[in-house]
């Protein structure tokens, strides 16, 4: 299994790209491999001599968080998994579990974090890849300890999407893609979710020093000239 020795975030947590010039950033480094046996199930044992560099994804519903993955994943070369995409899909493959997420992304719920992180995982673990961004995870403090608790990994970045409320509402209603959460009840619930239990795990990793602020409003291209120099910065340290 690996372990991080040593993991120095960024002394500074940014707000703005141009913050992010002045950041000191002293070094991340991880161990690949311990000579521990690895234990069964951690995300550790599936990354063949490459350090897996993790970021989550931050955002209320609508903020942006899929529209800028896309662009990262064509810019940084990452994998992008989206916890909701991995949800729908469940739900579409008639699983056991699938009515229940049906119903719980209705509700703008939250899905129960074993089942969320274990969709989460075998992704993770049939990827070539070791640069993962984790879209719209965590959503809860349930999430987060849940996830440190199978992989025992944390991420080593973590982008927040910050977006005025009616600005998402705007966004999520002409989204036009089907889904069942973006009408006016659910995106009201979903935005409640949001608040109580999305903002607690942002606050969390601005404590810890790993939060990078993006402001969501704007045009897309916009937007991501702010994400860009964030992953410039690591590209080093993940590669
Ligand atoms: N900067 C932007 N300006 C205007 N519209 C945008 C912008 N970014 C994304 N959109 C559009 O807003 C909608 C929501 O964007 P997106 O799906 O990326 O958000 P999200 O944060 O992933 O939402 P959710 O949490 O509901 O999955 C999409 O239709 C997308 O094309
Ligand atoms: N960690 C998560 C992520 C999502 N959900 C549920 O899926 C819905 C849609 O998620 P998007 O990221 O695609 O907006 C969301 O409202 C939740 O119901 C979840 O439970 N846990
Ligand atoms: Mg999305």
């Amino acid at each position: 299994m690996w372990k991080r020795v040593a993991s120095l975030s960024p002394l500074i947590s940014s707000k703005r790209s141009s913050t992010l010039n002045q950041a000191a950033y002293t070094f991340k480094r991880f161990e690949s491999f311990t000579t521990e046996t690895p234990a069964q199930g951690k995300v550790g044992m599936f990354f063949k001599g490459k350090t897996p560099f993790i970021t989550f994804v931050l955002g209320g519903p609508g903020s942006g968080k899929g529209t800028q993955c896309e662009k990262i994943v064509e810019n940084f070369g990452f994998t992008h998994l989206s916890a909701g995409d991995l949800l729908r899909r469940e739900i579409t493959s008639n699983t056991e579990d699938g009515a229940k997420i049906l119903d719980t992304i209705k509700e703008g719920k939250i899905v129960h974090s074993e089942v969320t992180v274990k969709l989460i995982r075998k992704e993770i673990d049939s990827s070539d890849n070791y640069k993962f961004l984790i879209d719209g995870f965590p959503r809860s403090e349930e999430n987060r300890i849940e996830f440190e608790r199978i992989t025992e990994a944390e991420p080593d970045i973590v982008l927040f999407f910050d977006c005025p409320e009616e600005e998402m509402v705007k966004r999520v209603l002409n989204r036009n893609q089907g889904r069942v959460d973006d009408n006016i009840d659910t995106i009201r619930k979903r935005l409640k979710t949001f608040e109580s239990l999305n903002l607690p795990v942002v606050n969390y990793y601005s404590k810890r020093g790993k939060l990078y602020t993006i402001n969501a409003v704007g045009t897309a291209d916009e937007i991501f000239e702010q994400v860009r120099p964030v992953f410039a910065a690591h590209e080093e340290l993940s590669t």
